[in-house]
């Protein structure tokens, strides 16, 4: 069940989801010596990642990893990694373990498997799962109408990534699967903008997944997820 709280400005929501995903860091840091945080990539993000980099916290006891990729050199703008480095991995949190999403396959659909070598390295359940969500509805690179979209989906599937091609955005992805990102204590949907309260909404009144994907992570009741969202 997702459960949506309105903030009066950005940096009050920026402000008070930094200060729930530390805790739930600390959380996982006092019971199992480590923690897990799962990123997404896009604008929304940006301010959050300043915040959280300079929250104190045993960053080193920390893994950080993304909910998707877009299949590009890491240097390149588009790049969630090069996002990451350059806004989350500073300061106090600099000392953090990253988890990659892009390897040196040609394309995402042959690099997956040495991906999915790599996550699972890290501790399941993750500790915090922080997605965005598109005006097309859709959330990490789970995107409408896509050739993978229902393998990806599938709950039963053991796999913890994919390659995505989106027929609503450019640039070939990789994503984690659902069940991947509903292996997680706690998720965090993270909207700005008055477009995205429209979409949630209509996200949350149908039931058609391949049309909206991320009604899968919305209308689920395995994970608990908070919705912020701020003007
Ligand atoms: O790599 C990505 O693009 C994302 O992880 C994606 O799922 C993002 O969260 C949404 O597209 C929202 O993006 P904005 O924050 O830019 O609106």
């Amino acid at each position: 069940m997702a459960n949506l709280t309105n903030f009066p400005s950005t940096d009050d929501l920026n402000r008070r989801l930094a200060q729930q995903v530390v805790s739930e860091l600390q959380k996982g840091i006092d019971t199992k010596g480590k923690a897990s945080l799962v990123v997404s990539g896009g604008k929304t993000p940006l301010g959050l990642f300043k915040l959280l980099s300079q929250q104190p916290l045993a960053w080193e006891k920390v893994t950080i990893t993304l909910a998707d990729e877009r299949w590009v050199d890491r240097s390149d703008d588009s790049s969630n990694e090069k996002l990451v480095r350059e806004n989350l991995l500073q300061e106090h949190a600099a000392t953090a373990h990253f988890v990659s999403l892009k390897n040196e396959s040609l394309t995402p659909f042959e690099g997956a498997s040495g991906i999915e070598k790599s996550l699972k390295e890290i501790a399941m359940p993750f500790d915090v799962v922080i997605l965005g969500m598109g005006d097309d509805g859709h959330t990490a690179s789970l995107f409408p109408g896509a050739e993978n979209l229902f393998p990806a989906l599938d709950m039963k599937s053991k796999h913890l990534c994919m390659g995505m091609t989106p027929l609503t955005a450019p640039l070939d992805r990789l994503t984690l699967t659902l069940p991947a990102l509903l292996n997680s204590r706690h998720i965090f949907l993270h909207l700005v903008g008055e477009n995205k309260r429209v979409v949630y909404h209509q996200a949350q009144e149908g039931d058609n997944v391949n049309e909206m994907p991320v009604r899968a992570v919305i209308h689920q009741t395995q994970t608990p997820v908070d919705v912020f969202w701020s003007a």
